[in-house]
């Protein structure tokens, strides 16, 4: 006799993937705070193919494999995670949600998984941690920095993240100035009134006298290079390096060069130099000039748990994803993000097991195969 149905894993009537979220989500957001949260840069081609790129490639599958048991975990950042996905550093979450951060730590604390602390969060690292933490004493915290002008604020930053038991940096280094983004300049547009920068210690009203491009310059300092701020990191910090926005062989080579811990390859989620790769194209002449001696995640149009596994499959340790946990936010602040997060969980325990694979580590290059030649980047 046939056995029950099993119910679908459905925790909302109108989101059953990333892109219900986006669409619901964005419904509710006023046309300034959406373009800033959905835009690229220029002409939006990184960002269109930081999503489309996973589309070339093909899963194959192993079948007729006991899969009752597969186990989603790893680790990353020390600890061990649920499954290989975080939420990435990104800035003004409380314009999406009133929790903001917090309620984005929470729920990555509840699923068993990290998060990256923006340095334009709206709340203090304090808050951020201390709320994950309460739900999960082992979750870690990346803290995201730029490379500052004020050296002193750079180091108060960094030994607030110290003091609150955050156990890497993430140096975002694809941001010596902001790209160019139409929307912000035609929209003008400016963080709302009431929200500050606590980590930055800029409050509400030093904000708003400038625009985001104008604040960006003032306090990033675009002299930043290799020599001069990994060593100085690495003297004043026992955290972790980890440099974010990598898309180069030549740059994972300058990271293990400098004695960094891992790589986060990324675009900025395309909303820097837009006509870089997709970061899963990126992905593997990293992964290749890398050859294990350096960690590597990625970040960038992550959408479903088979997006994940690709992006495994060619190599990354783990994924990141930054604008589904804003949707989430913006759709129902805490739930929201359980929601999404529960999205990727299924997606990519059920792609586990339709391809036959039982832990994290089965997930190899054997696994994918794509539609059309395909080779890195090539040079002109
Ligand atoms: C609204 C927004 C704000 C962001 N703020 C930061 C930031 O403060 N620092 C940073 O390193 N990256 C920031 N990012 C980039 C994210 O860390 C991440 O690289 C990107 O969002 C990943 O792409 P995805 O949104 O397609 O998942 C931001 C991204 C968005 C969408
Ligand atoms: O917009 C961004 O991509 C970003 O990095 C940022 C910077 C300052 C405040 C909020 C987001």
């Amino acid at each position: 006799m046939a056995g029950a149905p099993v119910p679908i894993p459905v925790a909302d009537d109108k989101i059953l993937c990333i892109d219900d979220l986006r669409r619901e989500a964005s419904k509710k957001l006023p046309t300034g705070v959406r373009e800033f949260y959905n835009s690229g840069s220029t002409d939006q081609i990184t960002i269109f193919e930081n999503t489309t790129a996973y589309a070339k490639y093909r899963v194959r599958p192993r079948v007729l494999l006991d899969v009752s048991k597969c186990d989603t975990s790893t680790s990353c950042l020390g600890r061990k995670v649920s499954f290989p996905l975080g939420v990435s550093p990104a800035g003004l979450q409380a314009m999406a949600h009133p929790d903001g951060e917090v309620a984005t730590s929470r729920a990555c604390a509840r699923k068993g998984i990290n998060m990256g602390i923006s340095s334009f969060a709206n709340y203090t690292v304090q808050e951020i941690r201390s709320a994950g933490l309460a739900a999960d004493p082992g979750m870690r915290h990346a803290m995201q920095m730029y490379t500052m002008k004020d050296r002193e604020l750079e180091l108060r930053i960094i030994r607030q993240a110290e003091a609150q038991g955050c156990t890497a940096i993430f140096l975002t280094a694809d941001s010596p100035v902001l790209g160019v983004r139409y929307n912000e300049w035609r929209n003008d547009f400016r963080t709302p009134d009431g929200l500050g920068f606590p980590i930055l210690e800029w409050d509400s009203e030093a904000i708003r006298k400038q625009s985001h491009d104008d604040s960006f310059v003032s306090f990033n300092d675009d002299a930043h290079n290799w020599t001069r701020d990994i060593p100085w990191l690495r003297s004043v910090t026992g955290m972790e390096i980890w440099i974010k926005g990598v898309l180069t062989a030549e740059d994972t080579l300058k990271a293990i060069e400098m004695g960094c811990d891992g790589i986060l390859v990324s675009n900025h989620g395309g909303r820097q130099l837009d006509g870089v790769p997709a970061t899963i194209d990126a992905l593997p002449e990293c992964v290749e000039a890398a050859n294990g001696r350096i960690r590597i995640h990625v970040d960038g149009g992550i959408r479903s748990g088979t997006d994940m596994f690709k992006a495994l499959a060619l190599g990354a340790e783990y994924c990141w994803v930054g604008r589904p946990a804003i949707w989430g936010l913006a759709y129902d602040g805490e739930k929201g993000v359980d929601l999404m997060l529960d999205t990727f969980y299924n997606e990519f325990k059920r792609c586990m097991q339709l391809t036959g694979c039982n832990s994290v580590k089965d997930i190899t290059k054997a696994c994918l195969g794509v539609v059309r030649p395909y080779g890195p980047l090539a040079r002109l």
